[in-house]
């Protein structure tokens, strides 16, 4: 689940390096694995990306070199092609205009894409990445676009193109050197995006209201854009948030008159929103479909203490304790609902990032450990209830019971406000395979018995989807939700039958994963002994002016050597 941002300021002297920055270091909880923003400075574009958390990718020295007043940022939770530096985002093609594209999500028909692209137009397609497919169908949209329809028409169009042939989960940002930011999310809204500004110079000083929608935001080209995977991005940026872009919706901000344009391209879209972004990925502080995230775990906290109190009217409950991070709001309100006291009894390293999304189950197993440590006091002789937002492999669940029982617990129950995972997500939340999931195959009591708990209890679906709905604002068009891993119905309604979910399997199941990174890191160690020789490649020190020649096909970044996608066509 990638975090994006992309900035449009309105004063071209002012650089947004540091906004991209600041903004993918809020959004670092979608992506831990890379990172990287592109900018534009007139007609050059500078992109720096890398493998690492945003805080160690940046340094002064790349900073210096990523001017201008527009670009786009990524930070990158791999769940297509593999995790190397090649593959981190934005990637670039230099053909038509030189496009960058900056991708949260996972398209689903990606081998239909790939031929489309290969045999059909004689495009390049270098990596197993599905952002590489989105980049590539963009450009070559735009290149077959009629002349003598507006730039911004044209942009439209390619984008309804796109929408036209992917299928998925995607919310994306393309910078077009020269021309501008587009911004886009799936026909089916599965991924977040949203959108926002602030009023600058004197605008600013006149204290003009702001605008309340993108139409009528066109007209004042004293306004700063930002576009980001989630609200909290925007508030901490100082920008205002205006609203969600809807299913199917692409804005494109223009980079000449600083004027702001929307359209749905797609003919039918639907408002059906991943749930796991309300149960895990997003921050609680973030407002997502109009919903906040935060209040919808507390009704998810509420509905789950309900349901215990159904199923075990005697439950014994002595204390309430969350399994930080993400559970915290909702094992909150669940302990206010049961009426028992709510206690920390895991204490959680700072310096350790979200497990789930590390790679590879030893790492992820092993971390669980350094992440959390018991306030054995919470624990000794007591029946103890823990929350956990949702309970996927298993491997957080089956590490916290036994270090309860290890502090003394007398009974330790779990609690899950997501209920049983048991299909994959093909979404862009890498669950590929059903059988590293706990509850594949299982019921409650052979969970339990699993975690080592003395009893599991997991949210109805009903109830999570509940949780969210009731908080929607009247008339809103969100009706449901894709809640494919917990239903097995994917929303985007084309048929994943066993040979898909076979294919998924063999190509991201943790073993097949690790063969892909040892074969990418001897591709890209051997590419790299390529960079002396390449040509029209202009390198500053780590960040890298990006060439506009069309024959030219190479990026470096401090040994991180890009062969993806940048030959333009190979006709
Ligand atoms: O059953 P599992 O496979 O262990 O996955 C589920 C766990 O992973 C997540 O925590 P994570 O540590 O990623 O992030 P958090 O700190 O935000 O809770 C989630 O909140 C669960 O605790
Ligand atoms: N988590 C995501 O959104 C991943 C985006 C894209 N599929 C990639 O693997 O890079
Ligand atoms: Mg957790």
């Amino acid at each position: 689940m990638c975090g994006i941002i992309g900035l449009l300021l309105a004063d071209e002297n002012q650089f947004v390096n540091q906004l991209l920055v600041d903004g993918l270091t809020v959004l670092q909880h979608r992506g831990q694995d890379a990172a990287g923003m592109v900018t534009a400075e007139r007609r050059r574009l500078h992109l720096r990306k890398d493998n690492g958390l945003v805080r160690d990718v940046f340094h002064t020295h790349h900073m210096m070199e990523l001017r201008g007043n527009v670009g786009i940022g990524h930070c990158r939770y791999p769940t297509a092609g593999s995790s190397s530096c090649a593959e981190a985002q934005p990637l670039y093609t230099n053909y038509p205009y030189g496009i960058c594209v900056a991708h949260n999500g996972n398209i689903t028909n990606t081998q239909e894409l790939t031929e489309y692209l290969q045999d059909t137009v004689g495009r390049h397609v270098n990596t197993e990445s599905d952002s590489e497919l989105l980049l590539n169908l963009f450009a070559e949209a735009l290149t077959k676009q009629e002349k003598g329809i507006s730039t911004t028409d044209q942009i439209f169009k390619a984008i309804a193109e796109v929408m036209g042939k992917c299928i998925g989960g995607y919310a994306g940002l393309y910078l077009i050197n020269g021309i501008g930011l587009v911004s886009f999310r799936d026909p089916h809204g599965i991924r977040p995006l949203v959108f926002g500004c602030r009023k600058t110079g004197s605008s600013a000083k006149n204290g003009n209201t702001v605008p309340a929608s993108p139409a009528r935001m066109g007209s004042d080209p004293q306004v700063d854009y930002v576009v980001a995977s989630e609200s909290v991005a925007i508030d901490t940026l100082g920008f205002d948030l205006v609203r969600d872009i809807k299913p199917g919706e692409a804005i494109f901000l223009d980079m000449n008159t600083g004027q702001c344009h929307s359209r749905v391209c797609h003919p039918n879209p639907t408002y059906t929103p991943c749930i796991f972004e309300y149960v895990y990925f997003a921050r609680p502080d973030s407002i997502m479909d109009k919903v906040s995230v935060y209040e919808s775990r507390l009704k998810m906290g509420e509905k789950l203490a309900e349901k215990i109190i159904r199923l075990y009217p005697d439950h014994g409950i002595d204390v309430v304790v969350p399994i930080p991070d993400t559970s915290r709001t909702c094992a909150l309100q669940a302990a206010y609902r049961l009426n028992r006291p709510f206690r920390e009894g895991f204490i959680k390293n700072r310096y350790i990032a979200r497990t789930f999304i590390m790679p590879g189950q030893e790492t992820r197993k092993k971390s669980v450990r350094l992440k959390l440590n018991t306030i054995k006091s919470e624990f000794a002789g007591k029946n103890v209830l823990l929350v956990d937002d949702s309970i996927v492999r298993g491997t957080t669940g089956h590490e916290i019971v036994q270090m309860a029982r290890d502090a003394g617990a007398k009974k330790v129950f779990f609690t899950s406000a997501a209920p049983p995972i048991r299909f994959p997500n093909i979404y862009g939340v890498d669950i590929p395979t059903r059988e590293e999931l706990i509850a594949y195959n299982r019921d409650e009591v052979e969970i339990a018995a699993k975690l080592g708990s003395d009893w599991v209890v997991y949210q109805d679906l009903a109830d999570l989807e509940d949780s969210v709905k009731c908080l929607l604002p009247p008339g809103h068009s969100l009706k449901d939700f894709d809640t494919s891993c917990f239903s097995g119905t994917y929303v985007t309604g084309q048929k994943i039958g066993d040979e898909y979910f076979e294919k998924l399997y063999n190509k991201r199941n943790d073993k097949a994963k690790q063969m892909r990174e040892s074969r990418s890191s001897s591709v890209l160690s051997s590419a790299s002994s390529l960079s002396l020789t390449r040509m029209a490649m202009q390198s500053n020190d780590g960040a890298e002016a990006i060439s506009n020649d069309k024959r030219s096909g190479y990026s470096s970044d401090d040994g991180c050597e890009s062969l993806t996608n940048k030959t333009g066509k190979a006709r």
